[in-house]
């Protein structure tokens, strides 16, 4: 049963082949709680890494320690093992996205509830009704690099959806912007945002509403950023499909990037597919590192029902996206993975014809939504920082929990 494992875990590649081609089981974690493709990204066997995700390897599949595949190709720097993990990844959560857009019809609802719930405001954080924290004290860097990035064309006309405890908006003051618009739902921030003299800023127009009902009311900006509370990765990903109406030729688009903020494999996978789709409306991404020491600490999370940042930004890549109206060229390679193979029946996985992804035989459909571009590995150039910001910040990840775990 753990045949497989024990293989990979010793590095003896001709023999994992062999039990792959014998149909072995690669799903299976060993006694450590680690499966093979663990131990090939471990060691950095690229071509390993290949064969057991088209077996049937789950990329997403955790160690007891929350270890992916991916973060040890990561944490051992064998980049074509990581590259490989990463594209699997990514062709994986677009796939599955466009599943669940063609199944879920009715669109999203997500932060309803949350909008009618009582929520409670302290100096440190606002919170919602379930003990979950809407918004943090110790953002404030994140939020201050934030309002940098979307007012560095010299704070002209700015938007802010969410309002939270202020701190974004209170950074995009010091830019003192021409015009400065927040879009806020929930009536009780809304009123104290009202009751803390927002209202009265010459600068500042107030829109108490979902962004998704207020659009007629929103005009064209220099900088934009976006970063409710209750919603989902798809609610984010409609916001950036009315970007190219929204932000002004040369603008700068930046958002609270906590996505899968528990684990950093899964984290890069949700950037990169966040910059494949931004790329795909024809802006180009760059993520900026920025070390966030406070939020690491237990006590700052006392009374908080969920951690929803547990990343070391020090030792991994940072949050802060910036996606600026310039376009962009992917390069093509014919890399794709999850090809699977059933001599009775004919080949089950078949290659897009314009993607060149592998999808279900019949499924035509899920492959709508998918980009051009989505088989093709960029560069992972967040690894690197940039000068001038030295601070950072992210989103709600509870909701991202990709992991696969073996019962
Ligand atoms: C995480 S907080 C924003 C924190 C803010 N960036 C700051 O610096 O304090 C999220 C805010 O988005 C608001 N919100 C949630 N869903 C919304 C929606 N659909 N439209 C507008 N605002 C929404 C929440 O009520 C909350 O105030």
């Amino acid at each position: 049963m753990e045949a497989a494992c024990e293989a990979a875990k010793a590095g003896d590649w001709e023999e994992l082949k062999r039990l792959v081609a014998d149909g072995a089981d690669v799903t299976c974690f060993d006694g450590e709680g680690k499966t093979p493709l663990m131990y090939a990204a471990e060691r950095g066997n690229a071509e390993a890494v290949e064969l057991l995700l088209r077996a049937g390897a789950p990329w997403n599949a955790l160690s007891p320690s929350g270890l992916s595949a991916g973060d040890f190709a990561m944490d051992s720097a064998h980049q074509e093992a990581f590259d490989v993990l990463l594209n699997a990844g990514i062709q994986s959560e677009l796939v599955l996205g466009a599943v669940a857009r063609q199944t879920n019809k009715n669109g999203s609802d997500s932060s309803e509830d949350y909008l009618k719930e009582r929520v409670a405001f302290s100096e440190d954080r606002l919170i919602d009704s379930d003990s979950k924290a809407v918004m943090m004290a110790w953002e404030k860097p994140l939020m201050e690099a934030h309002a940098r990035a979307i007012c560095s064309g010299g704070g002209g006309s700015i938007l802010n959806i969410g309002f939270g405890m202020g701190l974004i908006d209170t950074a995009i003051q010091q830019y003192t912007p021409v015009k400065h618009t927040i879009i806020e739902a929930h009536p009780e921030v809304y009123d104290r945002m009202l009751h803390s003299g927002w209202g009265e800023k010459d600068n500042v127009k107030i829109i108490f509403g979902r962004w998704q009902d207020v659009l007629s009311q929103l005009e064209s900006y220099d900088g934009i950023f976006f970063d409710t509370y209750g919603e989902y990765y798809e609610d984010m990903r409609e916001f950036h499909q009315h970007l190219p109406v929204l932000l002004k030729p040369g603008g700068t688009y930046s958002y609270f990037n906590g996505l899968c903020g528990g684990n950093a494999f899964f984290h890069v996978v949700y950037c990169q597919l966040v910059a494949l789709e931004l790329g795909n409306l024809g802006y180009s991404t760059q993520f900026i590192p920025l070390p966030v020491k406070d939020c690491l600490e237990e006590k700052i999370w006392e009374g908080v029902k969920h951690k929803y940042w547990q990343l070391d930004t020090e030792k991994k890549q940072g949050q802060v996206i910036l996606a600026t109206n310039k376009r962009t060229s992917f390069e093509k390679k014919e890399r794709v993975l999850g090809a699977e193979k059933n001599e009775n029946e004919g080949p089950m996985w078949i290659p897009h014809p314009r993607t060149g992804i592998y999808y279900p035989k019949g499924q035509e459909a899920v492959m709508e939504g998918v980009p051009d571009t989505a088989a093709s590995l960029r560069p992972t150039f967040w690894f690197r920082a940039l000068d001038g910001v030295d601070s950072p910040r992210t989103f709600d990840a509870a909701r991202h929990d990709l992991s696969f775990r073996h019962d």
